[in-house]
């Protein structure tokens, strides 16, 4: 077993069914919203072996098995290596609505009702997947997802960083042309690796996807110093911050989180397997809830880091010692947190508080 699967593990276990303190069956049927996952991060083994099956000039392997030590990192430049070899097996608009249509079914089983996944369509236009079919893929797949799981979908659009201006100017354009511009786009992020890739750059492009009424939530803070934090909010607008790990290094920076209410999206097994931080028990998530931080928790690429929503779950409320009540209170955050619209919100947050008190009654 790889180590950060083993990590992952450790929370999230099947636990004897008798011991009354076993969260797992709680958090399972616990009604979620999730503000951090990928959409390409989200295939699953059985959805990677086919495309790879199909695809037999790439070097991903085609066996479920194999995948476990194909996803096995060494670094972050290493899983975005690894990222970029799963990128490069979706082709054809009919592979995006599989894959997104899959993802959404795997987030229906795990009670997820809202979500929010973060797309890079830079990269599958630059390999030659026709705009247009690509957001009718998406599109399709959101709808049949809402019709059939009672999933609510919205997207993020992403610039990968690393593939420079050209890659932001592109995502801006999809963004925001109304001839293509998908209707569950919510939001506008930045991801990939951050050293090398100063923020601020990117500046004009947030102005733009903002204007037309995008929320902003770059990645920031996952591989680089809370300066990198600072650079999002400052010249990109963020309402939430990606991961935001390094803002634990400067308490000013919290206390700047706190008081504005910015949420960090925090996905503690992500971090782990690309070695951004060296043990769960050495996350800073407990030190920003104590900075009174809005907190939210996420999976970001949930097979290729073996984990899922529920395991993540599972994983806060180890290191952050909550009970059901805390769990409750953790989901309502992330709802809080999200771009649903305020009926949207009351929503699920109903739900949350009515099956903690089925749950909880004696
Ligand atoms: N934990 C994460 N932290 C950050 N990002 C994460 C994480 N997980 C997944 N991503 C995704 O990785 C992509 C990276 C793609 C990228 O860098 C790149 C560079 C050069 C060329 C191309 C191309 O497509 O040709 C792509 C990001 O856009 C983001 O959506
Ligand atoms: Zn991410």
């Amino acid at each position: 077993m790889t180590d950060h699967i083993a990590a992952a593990g450790s929370a999230g276990t099947p636990k004897d069914p008798q011991d009354p303190h076993d969260l797992h069956p709680f958090i399972a049927g616990l009604p979620k919203a999730e503000l951090h996952v990928h959409h390409v991060g989200s295939a699953s083994p059985r959805i990677v072996s086919e495309l790879a099956a199909r695809h037999p000039d790439s070097r991903v392997p085609t066996d479920p098995e194999a995948l476990v030590d194909y996803f096995t990192f060494t670094d972050f430049a290493h899983f975005i290596e690894v990222y970029l070899s799963v990128v490069d097996l979706i082709r054809t608009p009919e592979d995006v609505r599989l894959l997104t249509y899959e993802v959404a079914r795997d987030l229906a089983r795990q009670q997820v009702r809202y979500a929010e996944l973060t797309i890079t369509p830079f990269s599958s236009t630059r390999r030659g997947i026709d705009a247009r079919g690509f957001m009718d893929a998406i599109e399709d797949a959101r709808k049949a997802a809402e019709a059939e799981f009672g999933t609510v979908l919205r997207w993020c659009f992403d610039i990968p960083g690393e593939a420079g201006l050209e890659s932001a100017e592109e995502t801006v354009r999809l963004a925001t042309d109304d001839r293509l511009r998908p209707e569950g786009l919510v939001s506008f992020g930045l991801g990939g690796p951050e050293i090398g890739v100063p923020r601020p750059q990117f500046k004009p492009y947030f102005d733009r996807a903002i204007a037309a009424g995008l929320r902003s939530v770059p990645h920031a803070g996952e591989t680089t110093g809370p300066e990198t934090v600072w650079d999002a909010l400052t010249h990109l607008g963020a309402e939430r911050i990606g991961h935001g790990t390094s803002s634990a290094q400067d308490p000013k920076l919290l206390e700047h989180l706190a008081e504005n209410r910015i949420a960090l999206e925090v996905c503690p097994t992500s971090n782990i397997a690309t070695r951004a931080v060296r043990t769960l028990d050495e996350h800073p998530i407990r030190e920003f809830v104590r900075a009174g931080v809005l907190v939210t928790v996420n999976s970001d690429d949930p097979p290729m880091f073996g984990t899922d929503l529920n395991n993540e779950y599972a994983v806060a409320a180890r290191l952050l010692e909550l009970d059901e009540r805390g769990l409750a209170a953790l989901a309502h955050s992330a709802v809080d947190a999200s771009f649903l619209d305020e009926p949207g919100k009351a929503r699920i947050k109903a739900e949350i508080d009515a099956y903690t008190a089925a749950w909880l009654a004696p």
